[in-house]
């Protein structure tokens, strides 16, 4: 689907421009993290990008025919919707639509299970989960698509250190084993930890795209500094 290209997309809502008018292009290797102020637009972005915000103005293009480009993307939510059932049916449900045999299902299901630590809890009803629990469910569902695009809308917000580094630790296999991550996070350490390349949003805008290196180093506009600095940018 790389590269994907955004046109002068807006998203305008109740008379307002959420984000835009902007352009991006998006190759297929790396990390890219989205970072800026509260309301920036930066979920509204991730969603525009997965195709499920409506676009105001402007296209976003996908090398692959758009159903095939959507088809390989999985979206880690902030507030993940988790259904009153077992963790497993809860993980097996992405699946479940996509006409899979039940063995495959299954062994899929055990397989990222394994990989974001929630092997145990298989059986139990999703509901009992903790915070960090709840997260790793909502990454693992993702992961069973095999997404070639994962976007993930800070995953580990409200979470603790322990529960945050067991998801980047998820994170860093997958990227180590490349899959393409777009990812909204407030977390600055976790930022420079990850990061690859950087989109620094403000007022509904890209401020700033650059290498994760220079970016964090030498940040070429003020409002970037000022938000690296911890100040209130407005
Ligand atoms: N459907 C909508 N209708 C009207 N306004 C909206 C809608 N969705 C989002 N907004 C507003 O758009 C702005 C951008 O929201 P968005 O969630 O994209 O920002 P964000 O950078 O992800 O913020 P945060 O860091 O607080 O999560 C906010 O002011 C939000 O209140």
């Amino acid at each position: 689907m790389f590269p994907i290209h955004a046109r002068a997309i807006t998203v305008r809502r109740r008379g307002r421009d959420l984000i835009g008018p902007l352009d991006l292009s998006l190759e297929g290797q790396g990390v890219t993290i989205v970072i800026g102020p509260n309301g920036a637009g930066k979920t509204t972005l991730l969603r525009a990008l997965h195709g499920i915000e409506r676009l105001s103005k402007g296209e976003i293009t996908y090398a692959s025919p758009r159903p095939e480009a959507l088809a390989a993307q999985a979206f880690v939510f902030q507030s993940p919707v988790i259904m009153r059932r077992t963790v497993r049916e809860n993980m097996a449900y992405p699946l479940s639509l996509r006409n899979m045999s039940k063995s495959e299902i299954s062994s899929r299901v055990d397989e990222v299970a394994e990989r974001v630590g929630l092997t145990f809890a298989l059986n139990r009803p999703a509901r009992v989960l903790s915070g960090g629990e709840r997260q790793k469910l909502a990454l693992g569902r993702a992961l069973t698509l095999r997404p070639e695009l994962l976007f993930l809308d800070e995953p580990c917000a409200s979470l603790d250190g322990r529960a945050t580094r067991e998801i980047e630790d998820v994170l860093n296999h997958e990227i180590s084993r490349g899959r393409r991550i777009i990812m909204s996070t407030h977390n600055m350490g976790q930022a420079r930890r990850l990061a690859q390349d950087v989109l620094f949003i403000h007022k509904g805008q890209i401020h700033e795209a650059a290498p994760a290196d220079q970016f964090f180093t030498a940040a070429s506009t003020d409002a970037a500094r000022a938000f690296l600095n911890g100040d209130i940018v407005e």
